[in-house]
């Protein structure tokens, strides 16, 4: 079943998540955290280009619609596109925590199938904290943001330093990104973690 491995659950220390208190304001669009990004950025052609939205708490709100370039079988939705879907929508949180995290682990159930020029509606909320980890689930509806999940995960990210960025990335883009001032902008935004 899902949610209910080991490294899914919030250890006993684990805290309530608390919004920033400079987070976006609810219904505010976050943008892209990065042009190249498969998952929300603009300058890839056949990559998601999910657009999310700040909620209330510590939540957010995303739609992706299902281009022919995300196929799997004939007409439908591939799996791991849909599962980066959801990778994407929980990595939105990281703005409303204003924490730098990466995926650690990431369990997807896939309930319904997704045809092509589907909108998937996603909702996502960080639901604990302990120490690096950050405990979070996300559901992808069909048919409107009230019609029936068709996927759904749960996942831990860990925090990191924008560090770990510079440190793995291939130097080309880490260059790149670092002479973009708008990359530097929206990095800078997560310095002011206290
Ligand atoms: C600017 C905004 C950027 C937003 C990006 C969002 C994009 C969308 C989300 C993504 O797709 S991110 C890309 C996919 N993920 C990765 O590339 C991560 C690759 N993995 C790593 O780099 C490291 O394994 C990681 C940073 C996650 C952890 O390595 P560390 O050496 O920093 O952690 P460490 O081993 O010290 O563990 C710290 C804590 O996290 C726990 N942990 C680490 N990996 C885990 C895991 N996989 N599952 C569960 N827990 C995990 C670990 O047990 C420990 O718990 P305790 O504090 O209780 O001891």
């Amino acid at each position: 079943m899902s949610g209910t491995s080991t490294g899914l659950m919030p250890p006993a220390d684990a805290v309530t998540p608390v919004r920033h208190p400079e987070a976006p304001a609810p219904g505010e669009l976050l943008g892209a955290h990065y042009g190249q990004c498969f998952g929300c950025g603009g300058g890839q052609p056949h990559g998601l280009q999910l657009e999310a939205r700040a909620g209330d708490g510590v939540s957010v709100t995303a739609e992706f619609t299902v281009r022919p370039a995300h196929q799997g079988a004939p007409g439908l939705a591939h799996g791991g596109v849909l599962a980066t879907a959801l990778d994407e929508t929980l990595g939105s949180l990281n703005w409303l925590l204003r924490v730098v995290s990466v995926t650690g682990r990431l369990e997807t159930d896939f309930l319904l199938p997704v045809p092509v020029d589907t909108v998937l509606y996603l909702e996502a909320e960080v639901t604990a904290v302990a120490g690096r980890k950050i405990y979070s689930t996300a559901t992808g509806r069909i048919g409107g943001p009230d019609g029936p999940v068709a996927v759904r995960a749960d996942a831990v990210f860990i925090e990191v330093k924008v560090d770990h960025f510079i440190e793995n990335g291939r130097p080309a883009e880490i260059r790149a990104a670092m002479n973009d001032p708008d990359q530097i902008r929206r990095v800078r935004a997560f310095e002011v973690n206290p």
